[in-house]
C-alpha cells in the first residue's frame, strides 16, 4: 500500500480531460506527493487505462479513485474507495460497493484498498449532484461527519471535498477536529500558492485538480507553497 499518510500534495487528473505529454511530465514531476486519477462523470476503461499507462512513464505514486465499476484498471499503486458520507441517495453509500465485490472480489488485494469517508461541501459540484448530497449546516455538522467517519466507521481518511470551489477554512479547521487520528484531504478550488498554503496548514494532504486544465503554472505553483508549510 502506499503512504499515503506522508502525503501533503497530490494532484487529481481527471481521465475525461485531454492533457498534453508536456503538461503532464510537468504534473508528474512536479516534486508533488502523488498522483491521484479520478473525476465524476466520463470516466470509462479506456480513457483510465490511456492515462495510467502515461503516468506509468514517471516515478511518482499513483491511485486510483474508484467512482465507475466500468473503469476498474488493474496496475495502480492503491485504489481509493469512496464512501459518500452525506449522500441523499442512499446507494451511493454501499450498492456500487457491493456489486464491485460480487464482481471483482476474488481478485482484489486488500492492503492496496483504502477508504475515504467523502463529506461533498460544494452543493454544485458535479459529484453533489450524482450522490445528491445533503447540504452541510455549518462548521459543527462537518465536524459531526468527520467523526462518523473516524470515530464510528473507522475509517482512515475523511476527504472534504469542495470540487470546483473554494472551501471555507473554518469547515476544514472543524472537520479536522472531527477527523482527529484519520488523515484529512481538502480539495477543492485551489488555485493560488496562498489558497494550497492556508488549506495545507489545517488538512494533512492538500489535493488541487481543475487548475491543472486551466493554468498549468498555477497549478505548480501550489507544490512549493504546500511544501514551505
Ligand atoms: C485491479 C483490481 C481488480 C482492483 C480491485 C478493484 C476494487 C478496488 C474493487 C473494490 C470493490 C469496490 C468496493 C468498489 C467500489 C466501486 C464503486 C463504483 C464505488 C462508488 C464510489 C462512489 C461513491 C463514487 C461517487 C462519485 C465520487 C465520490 C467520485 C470521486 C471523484 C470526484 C468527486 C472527483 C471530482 O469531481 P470532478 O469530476 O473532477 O468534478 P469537476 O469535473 O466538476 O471538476
Ligand atoms: O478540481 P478542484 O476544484 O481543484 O478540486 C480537487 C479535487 O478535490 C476534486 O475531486
Ligand atoms: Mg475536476
Amino acid at each position: 500500500m502506499i503512504d499515503y499518510r506522508g502525503w501533503r500534495h497530490v494532484f487529481k487528473l481527471d481521465p475525461d480531460k485531454a492533457i498534453d505529454e508536456d503538461a503532464l511530465e510537468a504534473i508528474c514531476e512536479s516534486g508533488t506527493d502523488g498522483i491521484i486519477v479520478g473525476g465524476t462523470y466520463g470516466v470509462t476503461y479506456d480513457n483510465t487505462l490511456e492515462l495510467m499507462s502515461r503516468i506509468r512513464r514517471y516515478a511518482v505514486p499513483a491511485v486510483l479513485e474508484i467512482s465507475s465499476l466500468e473503469a476498474v484498471v488493474p496496475g495502480f499503486d492503491s485504489y481509493l474507495i469512496p464512501l459518500v458520507l452525506n449522500a441523499g441517495d442512499p446507494d451511493w453509500m454501499f450498492a456500487p460497493h457491493v456489486s464491485g465485490l460480487k464482481t471483482y472480489g476474488a481478485y482484489i488485494h486488500w492492503d492496496d484498498i483504502i477508504t475515504e469517508g467523502y463529506l461533498i461541501a460544494n452543493p454544485e459540484a458535479g459529484v453533489a449532484e450524482l450522490t445528491r448530497a445533503r447540504p452541510i449546516a455549518d462548521a459543527q455538522e462537518a465536524k459531526a461527519y468527520a467523526q462518523v467517519a473516524t470515530k464510528i466507521c473507522r475509517l482512515p481518511i475523511v476527504y472534504l471535498e469542495y470540487s470546483g470551489t473554494y472551501g471555507d477554512p473554518a469547515v476544514v479547521r472543524a472537520c479536522k477536529a472531527g477527523a482527529d487520528e484519520a488523515h484529512l484531504f481538502y480539495g477543492g478550488g485551489i488555485r493560488t500558492p496562498e489558497q494550497a498554503s492556508e488549506m495545507a496548514a489545517i488538512a494533512d494532504t492538500v489535493v488541487v485538480g481543475n487548475v491543472i486544465y486551466d493554468d498549468l503554472e498555477a497549478a505548480l505553483a501550489t507544490v512549493a507553497a504546500v511544501k514551505r508549510e
